[in-house]
This record gives C-alpha cells, structure tokens and sequence, in this order.
C-alpha cells in the first residue's frame, strides 16, 4: 500500500508499544523505516518487543524507555532522553486501559486508574512534546487512539469513554492552538481488534465472541494490518492537511445502535419477511 521508505527519517514514540495494537503499529512504522521507540510500564515487555522486532527486521532501530504516564515527571524525564538522540517527529498516545465495572460500585482510586492512565497520560506527552516541538519551531504530530464510546458513551466502561472524549476534546482544542506552529493532532477509534490486553479485560472467558462478529454490520473483527494502515498514513507527511479529526474503524459498529435491536434483526430478514412489511 505504501512505498518501504514512506517514514524514514521519521522518529516516532508509541506509548504502550509493547503489547498488543502499540506493538503493531510499531512494526508497521519500522517496516516503513521509521525510528521506533516504545515505552511502558514493563522493561522485560519492551525488551522483548524490541527483541522481536530486531530479529524480524535487521537494521531497524527501535529504543525502549520505560515511563509510567500517569506520572508528568516520568513523562518528561523521558522525552529528555528520547530528544538526546534528536527531536521526536510523531507522537502515538496508545497506553489505556480499561475494564468493566458497574460505575456505582467504583472506588475514587479504579476511577483514577484509567483517567490517570488515558487521560492525563496521553495530556502529559501532548504537552511533553509540543513544548519542545514549539521551543525548537519544529513541526509536530500527534495520534491518539481513542474508542467509539467518545461518540456514543459505554455503559460498564465509564471511566474509559469519558477518559477518551477527554483525549478528543485535547486533540481539537490543541489542532486549533498550536495549528498555526505546525502541530497536527487526529484521533483514531478502533473497533473490535483482538488482543490479548483488551480481551481479557473486556471479554472474559465465557463472552461471546460469535456474537461480537455479528454486531458488526461487515460482519467481522478488524485486522491489525489494516489499523496499522492508517497509522502509518497519519504518520506521513501526505496526511499533513488533517488535523482534528476523529477516524473510526470499526465496520460500522458504532452506527448500529442508530435503530436499536429491531433494525439490526432486519439485516437477516428473508425476503418473505420483506414481503410481508410491505403488505401491511
Ligand atoms: C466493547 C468494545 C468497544 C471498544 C471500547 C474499548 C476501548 C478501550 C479499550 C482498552 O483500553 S483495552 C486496554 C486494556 N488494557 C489494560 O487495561 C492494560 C492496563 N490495565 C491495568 O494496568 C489494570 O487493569 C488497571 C486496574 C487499570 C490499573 O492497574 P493498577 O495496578 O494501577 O491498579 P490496581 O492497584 O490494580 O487497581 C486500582 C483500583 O482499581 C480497582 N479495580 C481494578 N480492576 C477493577 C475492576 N475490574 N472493577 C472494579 N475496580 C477495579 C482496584 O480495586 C483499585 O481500587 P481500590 O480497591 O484500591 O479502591
Ligand atoms: N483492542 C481493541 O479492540 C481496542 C483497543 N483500543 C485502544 O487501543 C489501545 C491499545 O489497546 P490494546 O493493545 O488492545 O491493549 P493492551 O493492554 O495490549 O495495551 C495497553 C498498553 O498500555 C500500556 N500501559 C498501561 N498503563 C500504562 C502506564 N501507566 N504507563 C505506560 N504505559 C501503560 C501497557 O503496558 P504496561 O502494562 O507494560 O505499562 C500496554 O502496553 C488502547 O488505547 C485501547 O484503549 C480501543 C478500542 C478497541
């Protein structure tokens, strides 16, 4: 889809780019020549990404700094390290997290857990990494992963949906304060994109995965490669007109609540039962 050399001379933190969907996206960046560097809370993690990646593609360069993001301290002790090998260029706030809880039984600490980690977290490297982009007169860009709930709201995953609204709300504030110095910010929602990570906390053993394929009006989960895909365009310097953006890809899932059960039961209606609306 895209030519090998489309983010060479590129560096590009990815927060939580050890497992799951970071770790992906950062195999595509590399792949696509790019200068990786991944952080998170777990160094053997990291490591082993990064040993990986290494053994998959000789010659990529990929570093690992470890930063909790919840911590503005941590944040910045790490952008200073990752600015001493030169200035970043593309920032991917991807570290989350969440799981499903009735919200009136949360303690203030669960409720701090994900605001703390997707919504500060993610206002820490924005601000870590505009400053110096702004103190240097170097353009910046910013993708943060957020969720469909930023549009819809999640029942049992409060605390995750209004963290993420959150992270749009940044996003388009700071598109149109620092637009002019050359920063861009977007957004993207993914769908449903199995990984370990999300699975286990939001579909325990037992839920229904059958099920979830069948909310999907494309009728299946995503495939990394092609999120990745889209990461790596608002990575490249062709997507330099958008800023402020939401992008979901998800299949069409998040539309399906529009007509609730009754319309999304008429996706499998036969014609007999077409027939018979139309007699009525
Ligand atoms: C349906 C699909 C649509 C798409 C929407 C999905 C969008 C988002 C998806 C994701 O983000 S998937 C990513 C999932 N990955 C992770 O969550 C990884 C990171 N997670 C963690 O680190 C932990 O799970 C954590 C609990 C969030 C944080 O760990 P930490 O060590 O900081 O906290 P703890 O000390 O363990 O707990 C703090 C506090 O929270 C309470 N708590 C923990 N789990 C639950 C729970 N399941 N239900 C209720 N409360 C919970 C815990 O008890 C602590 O509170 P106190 O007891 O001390 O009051
Ligand atoms: N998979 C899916 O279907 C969907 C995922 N998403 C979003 O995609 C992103 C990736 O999720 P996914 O890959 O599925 O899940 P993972 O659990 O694999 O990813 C979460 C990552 O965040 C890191 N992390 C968590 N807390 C912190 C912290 N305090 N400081 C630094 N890093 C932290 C974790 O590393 P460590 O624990 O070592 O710190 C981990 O690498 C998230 O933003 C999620 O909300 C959105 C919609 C759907």
């Amino acid at each position: 889809m895209f030519r090998q050399d489309l983010l060479a001379g590129k560096k590009i933190l990815v927060t939580g780019g050890g497992t799951g969907l970071g770790k992906s996206i950062g195999r595509r960046y590399l792949e696509l020549g790019a200068h990786l560097v991944i952080c998170g809370r777990r160094l053997a993690v990291l490591d082993a990404t990064a040993d990986e990646f290494r053994a998959e593609l000789p010659g990529a360069r990929i570093d690992t700094l470890t930063c909790d993001v919840r911590d503005a301290e941590q944040v910045e002790a790490m952008m200073e390290r990752l600015w001493q090998t030169g200035p970043l260029d593309v920032l991917v706030n991807n570290a989350a997290a969440n799981f499903i809880a009735r919200t009136e039984k949360l303690s203030a600490r669960a409720v701090d857990a994900v605001l703390n980690i997707v919504l500060h977290g993610s206002f820490y490297c924005a601000i870590a990494a505009g400053r110096r982009w702004i103190e240097a007169g170097r353009p910046g860009n910013v993708i943060s992963t957020v969720s469909a709930p930023v549009i819809t709201g999640q029942a049992f995953t409060a605390p995750s949906a209004a963290a993420k609204a959150g992270v749009l709300a940044m996003t388009r504030s700071l598109a149109v304060e620092w637009g002019p110095k050359g920063i861009r910010l977007n957004c993207v929602a993914p769908g449903l994109f199995p990984t370990p990570g999300a699975w286990e906390q939001l579909f325990p053993p037992g839920s229904q995965v059958e099920a979830q394929e069948r909310g999907v009006p494309l009728r299946r989960l995503g495939e990394h490669r092609e999120l990745c895909d889209l990461y790596a365009y608002l990575a490249a310097d062709g997507s330099g007109y958008m800023t402020g953006d939401l992008i979901v890809m998800d299949g069409g899932r998040w539309m399906q609540g529009a007509g609730g059960p009754t319309f999304r039961a008429m996706q499998d209606w036969n014609d007999a039962q077409w027939d018979a609306m139309r007699k009525k």
